[in-house]
């Protein structure tokens, strides 16, 4: 049976990394189209504000990365069980967008080197605010293996995913060592062995990836 869902990007992790990571983690299939640039020029036309990352269901095509993820994340069951985990996952995948929109994606484009420092300072202060609220905070669920597996109750949600999404970047960006935060990496470590995500990590080796 074709696929329901087909996500359009770049070649790469940027805005459109999260919600491939939701649809891998919730085994659910979908066409993970990636377009070089000669192809965006022909699509760019056809999409809704002419942009990437879209999203096509049997509904149409939409678009905006932080409306795409977060609807995925819920329809596939992401968001926790209860009201209080649910405003936990919400902050954690609100604070990974604000990071990555306000501190990653500047600092990626940033070509003149001291610029580039500078942006890496104010974004290290800005990411350890949120590292360290996660650690100390969100991360307060030993499972019982006591060991640190989710970021939110004992089950796999959205921000794990957004933890997972950002601190690869953030380790390639600005050679983060999240040995720092030892529960965060005991759930980065939990999630990235998941069935469905074990396998498209290990693929995505492969490929030709810009952050
Ligand atoms: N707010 C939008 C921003 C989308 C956006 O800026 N996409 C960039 C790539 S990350 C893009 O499509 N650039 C190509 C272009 O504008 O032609 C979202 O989060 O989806």
């Amino acid at each position: 049976m074709p696929a329901k869902y087909r996500l359009t990007y770049f070649p790469a992790k940027g805005r459109g990394e999260m919600t491939r990571l939701i649809f891998h983690a919730a085994r659910v299939p979908f066409v993970d189209r990636r377009l070089t640039s000669e192809e965006w020029k022909d699509f760019k036309p056809k999409t809704p504000m002419g942009m990437l990352p879209v999203l096509e269901t049997p509904d149409g095509m939409f678009c905006e990365s932080g409306a795409i993820a977060r609807w995925a994340a819920r329809k596939f069951g992401l968001y926790g069980k209860t009201d209080s985990d649910e405003l936990m996952v919400e902050a954690i995948v609100t604070q990974g967008q604000e990071l990555r929109e306000k501190q990653i994606i500047p600092l990626m484009f940033e070509k003149d080197p001291e610029t580039k420092e500078e942006k890496k300072k104010k974004a290290l202060e800005e990411v350890e605010k949120v590292l360290n609220w996660w650690e100390k905070n969100v991360v307060q669920t030993p499972s019982t293996e006591k060991t640190y597996s989710y970021t939110v109750g004992h089950q796999l949600t959205a921000g794990d995913l957004a933890l997972l999404d950002v601190s690869e970047n953030l380790q390639r960006l600005i050679q983060l060592d999240m040995s720092r935060w030892p529960r965060l990496m005991a759930v980065i470590n939990t999630v990235s062995a998941l069935p469905g995500l074990k396998e498209y990590l290990a693929e995505r080796e492969k490929m030709t990836f810009v952050v």
